[in-house]
């Protein structure tokens, strides 16, 4: 089961644990915004005095500078809260985004392949930001604004405990709309983000197979697909404004009719001389005081709540379940020396009885696709795997990789199992190119030392030279330092695979694997390459898919793999003789021109072992027999001195 090797770690709470690694700094901008908050709260009674003073006809320097002075103190520690309060979110982001960031990166495959990759952007990108804000200004804002109104009201009972009452009634029936409407806002915005991942995801789908989408004529498909979950989008983000839009005007009307009450009743008290007015005005000012607060306050409500949403997401996010039980220590890897494997000389890789499924779906649907696999490589030569599309070759090399794990039976490296190495050991032994050549943007040298950081000039150049990258590098306008684009544009497919074949020849593996590595080569560079191929598996284990058999006809020793199983191991000329399916492939391969001979044997050769007509079983053991009714197909060079080969019918020869 793949989750066997999956690691918990962080999962659910993640954001709320790099929330409390940054309190410190929030509480301390919390802190300056309360001071700010005390000396605002302090400037009606200032003001209260003013009038007071300015009635009574006594000295007015004392209490204008008395509240010019706690104007500028609110303002001095309104912004150094702003700061702090900023600083702080900035620093729980980076913690989200690195902690993120080395999730995504060692997640278990099976559980990160189930997720669209637009969504999982969405999430690291757009949702951390607002974690950012709600974790930051909106609680900040929340506290201050709280603590404002809080002091405010009970400032105000003290000033007139019935004026209070008459506020609080008005105050208290929005509060309650207001809090109704927040967490049908909550609701929203958690639809909301998942819409606009949606959107995201298939926006990156498209944008990833852009020359596909173009070639099929799919413009207008795809505008109006996405075009859909752009418009539920828009949908679910009108219903987070519609909160939005109702929660402060909710609070407003509350606040307004209160003041409207309170000018209302105070003035006629006034008017009866039962209230003074100094203390009214106090008490007004109070009031238009808590308005701004109180509207900050639900919108910072409005906000955080939003905010959560985007937690929500980011914590799911986290808890992906992670291959080898999460970050391993990094251990410096080199290729060991002959006999430095562990044991007497153990083969690089082994498979034992190996059974493994793919999990699909969120049900976990599995996909058989090897059924007790065993084979073994040797510490040094070249291994081939062969057979069918689909028949798990590539899974082979997954596995060796420990990228899953198997369901029974075991893959061993260097005699150990790759379960019990750890992954970066596992992954520093195995150089692995992949199918579809995997460069980057960045320079040359970027994609070049991607896996050896560190390597030195002398062996990039080697690297370079042995992969046939050579003249490439020399004729790019600044060469090792040329920048490529995504996915390696700015170079032709098959320069790109040579790129990858040097990074990883660069990696010094003790084994490499060639997924189907020469695909995109042409005869000559593939006849050079299998002499690369040679002076490598000198050096260590060399395990190579290939469709082209000519590029693996000399190996020690190919495994046919048919449908989950080996059907057949040994080399070349063997299972010519004893294997049908190894035939068939060699040769369809032949009848379809792929050069197999040409490239085998180089056109000198390919005489010998292709001749039409009957002759003993030859280098390749072609059957030199052509079946009834099979066209016999001979190389030749086109024109002399000319690299691309062609296949002509025999006939066509004596034709000319
Ligand atoms: N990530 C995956 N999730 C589910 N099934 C998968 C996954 N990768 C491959 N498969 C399935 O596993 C089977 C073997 O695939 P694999 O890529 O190993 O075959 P292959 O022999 O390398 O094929 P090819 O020669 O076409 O590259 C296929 O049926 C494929 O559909």
């Amino acid at each position: 089961m793949t989750g066997s090797k999956s690691g918990s770690g962080p999962a659910s709470g993640a954001v709320a644990s790099v929330f409390k690694q940054h309190s410190a700094l929030l509480i301390a901008g919390v802190l300056l915004g309360l001071l700010g908050v005390a000396a605002s709260l302090t400037q009606p009674w200032a003001i209260g005095e003013l009038i007071a003073a300015a009635g009574s006809g006594d000295p007015l320097g004392l209490p204008v500078a008395r509240l010019v002075g706690l104007f500028c103190v609110g303002a001095l520690f309104s912004s150094l809260q702003s700061y702090v309060i900023g600083r702080a979110g900035e620093n729980i982001v980076h913690s989200v985004r690195q902690l993120v960031t080395e999730r995504l990166l060692r997640a278990d495959l099976t559980a990160f392949g189930k997720r669209p990759q637009g969504d999982i952007l969405t999430r690291a990108v757009t949702d951390t930001s607002l974690v950012k804000i709600a974790l930051s200004q909106s609680l900040a804002q929340l506290i201050t604004s709280g603590a404002t109104v809080t002091g405010g009201v009970v400032l105000m009972f003290v000033i007139d405990p019935w004026l209070m009452l008459i506020t609080m009634s008005c105050l208290g029936a929005a509060a309650v709309v207001s809090l109704a409407l927040a967490r049908k806002l909550r609701k929203a915005a958690l639809q909301n983000r998942d819409d606009t991942g949606a959107f995201g995801s298939d926006m990156q789908r498209v944008l990833s197979a852009l020359p596909t989408v173009k070639a099929s004529r799919a413009e207008s498909r795809e505008t109006a697909r996405i075009g859909a979950l752009a418009g539920k989008a828009r949908r679910s983000g009108i219903r987070v404004n519609a909160y939005n839009a109702l929660l402060v005007p909710s609070m407003n009307v509350g606040t307004q009719g209160a003041l409207a009450v309170v000018v209302g009743v105070g003035m006629t008290w006034v008017a009866r001389g039962e209230m003074n007015m100094a203390v009214l005005t106090t008490f007004i000012m109070y009031l238009f005081q808590l308005v701004s607060p109180l509207v900050m306050f639900f919108m910072a409500v409005g906000q955080f709540v939003q905010g959560r949403a985007a937690i929500q997401r980011v914590d799911e996010l986290v808890a992906l379940p992670q291959e080898g039980g999460g970050a391993a220590a990094a251990t410096a890897v080199r290729r060991p020396a002959p006999g430095a494997w562990p044991g007497e000389d153990p083969p690089a890789v082994e498979f034992r009885d190996v059974r493994f499924a793919y999990r699909r779906g969120p049900q976990d649907d599995r996909t058989q696709v090897l059924h007790g696999v065993s084979f073994s490589v040797p510490a040094r030569g070249l291994t081939a795997v062969v057979g069918p599309s689909g028949a798990g070759k590539s899974t082979l090399f997954q596995l060796i990789e420990h990228f899953y794990a198997t369901d029974g039976g075991r893959v061993l490296l260097g005699g150990q199992p790759v379960d019990a190495l750890p992954l970066d050991t596992v992954r520093g032994l195995v150089g692995y190119v992949q199918q579809d050549s995997a460069a980057m943007r960045g320079t040359v040298r970027e994609n070049l030392t991607y896996a050896n950081p560190h390597a030195g000039e002398d062996d990039i150049r080697e690297a370079v030279e042995m992969a046939g990258l050579a003249t490439v590098v020399a004729g790019l306008p600044q060469g090792l330092d040329t920048e490529l684009g995504d996915q390696g544009s700015g170079l032709s497919g098959g320069q790109r695979q040579r790129l990858c074949i040097a990074r990883t020849l660069l990696q010094k593996p003790a084994v490499m694997l060639l997924d189907e590595a020469t695909s995109h080569l042409d005869s000559d560079s593939e006849r050079d390459f299998r002499d690369v191929l040679r002076r490598v598996s000198r050096q260590c284990a060399v395990v190579a898919i290939a469709h082209r058999i000519s590029t693996v006809i000399d190996a020690e020793q190919i495994v046919v793999l048919e449908a989950g199983r080996v059907r057949a191991t040994g080399a070349h000329q063997e299972l010519m003789e004893r294997d049908e399916l190894y035939r068939r492939l060699a040769g369809s391969q032949l009848h379809a021109g792929s050069g197999l001979v040409g490239a085998a044997a180089g056109p000198e050769r390919a005489e010998h072992f292709m001749t039409a007509g009957g002759s003993p079983a030859n280098r390749s053991g072609m059957p030199a027999a052509a079946r009834p009714g099979e066209q016999t197909m001979r190389l030749q060079p086109v024109r002399s001195g000319e690299q691309t080969m062609r296949l002509r019918p025999v006939g066509s020869e004596e034709q000319r």
